[in-house]
């Protein structure tokens, strides 16, 4: 009975050393049972000797994953030391009204925009576009000192230059009203308008050039042209760029008078035309009133001579 209890005592003693040793070797081989271990007052040498040891342990870990890379991987024991919140969707978070509320937790939500005064708001406004008062912009009134005129047309380059027949420079046409010469026109007798002139003229059964003239153009000498004068019953002849036309039938139309009309009676009235009304058409007013061409003395002379000669 005696050695029963001797050898009990005996494998007592040996399963508590095993025990021990089993301790020692998790503790070894083991990281959460080392941590556990690890009392609060650890000092740095104590923590660089763990740092040490968890990298070998990474390394034989790797080494081993290395040689055998189709295992599974391992779970480790070591658990996180920060506590994840489990969210639940479902059920409504409770209130926690023992946490203080810190910035901390206030950070996580959208702070509330911040309120704006009236003032702010009316400035934070876009600018009106009328004024207050309700009244429309008035466009700003620009001084000039010259007058506004339209821009030059493309017309007004082909213009003849200003003559000096206006005595400053400037034509009739540029002056304005009240600076312009009086109009010269003279009152007509009714049924002597320009549309009357045109009525007549358009009718080829009307001779307009003058009686006792050949069908065909006459050649006309500068004596001839200045035996036409007007007067006395003869008609008036008047000459303008090499032809000569007979203007006793247009007198009475003339808006200028029968008078101005006459001075280019009998001579080449070109010059004087242009100085009064360059824009007047002369040959679609008096086309019709054609007698012939201008020729010299001597031309008309030859011309009579070949004229006999062939006779
Ligand atoms: C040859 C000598 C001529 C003289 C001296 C003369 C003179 C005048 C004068 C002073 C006027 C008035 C201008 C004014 O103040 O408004 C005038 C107007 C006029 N004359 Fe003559 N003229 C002549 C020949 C002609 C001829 C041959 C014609 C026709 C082909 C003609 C057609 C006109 C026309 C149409 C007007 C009116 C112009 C307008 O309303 O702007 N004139 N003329």
């Amino acid at each position: 009975m005696g050695w029963v209890a001797v050898v009990g005592t005996l494998v007592l003693t040996v399963a508590i050393f095993l025990s021990f040793s089993n301790m020692w070797a998790f503790n070894l081989f083991s990281r959460r049972p080392a941590e556990a271990v690890t009392t609060p007052d650890t000092t740095a040498q104590d923590a660089q000797s763990e740092k040490e040891q968890d990298r070998i342990e990474e390394g034989e870990t790797q080494s081993e994953e290395a040689d055998s890379p189709q295992t599974t991987p391992k779970a480790s024991a070591s658990t996180p030391d920060v506590q994840v919140p489990a969210l639940n969707l479902e059920e409504p978070q409770p209130a926690q009204p023992s946490q203080p509320k810190t910035s901390a937790s206030s950070s996580s939500l959208m702070p509330p925009p911040p309120r704006i005064s009236t003032q702010q708001q009316q400035r934070r406004q876009p600018p009106k576009l009328s004024p207050p008062g309700g009244q429309f912009l008035v466009p700003p009134k620009v001084k000039s000192l010259a007058p506004l005129r339209p821009p030059p047309s493309a017309a007004a380059s082909l213009r003849a230059p200003p003559t000096a027949s206006a005595g400053s420079g400037l034509t009739a046409s540029t002056l304005a009203p009240s600076q312009q010469r009086p109009s010269r026109k003279v009152v007509l007798e009714p049924g002597h308008s320009p549309l009357d002139w045109a009525a007549l003229a358009s009718n080829p059964q009307n001779n307009l050039r003058g009686a006792g003239l050949p069908a065909g153009l006459v050649r006309v000498t500068p004596s001839m042209l200045k035996a036409h004068h007007g007067r006395k019953g003869v008609d008036a002849w008047t000459s303008y760029n090499g032809k000569v036309y007979n203007i006793t039938p247009y007198s009475p139309f003339h808006p200028g008078g029968k008078g101005e009309l006459m001075r280019g009676a009998g001579k080449d009235s070109e010059k004087l035309f242009f100085e009064i009304h360059p824009w007047v058409n002369w040959e679609g007013i008096l086309g019709e009133c054609l007698v012939g061409i201008l020729v010299s003395e001597n031309e008309a002379m030859a011309t009579a001579n070949e004229l006999d000669a062939m006779d």
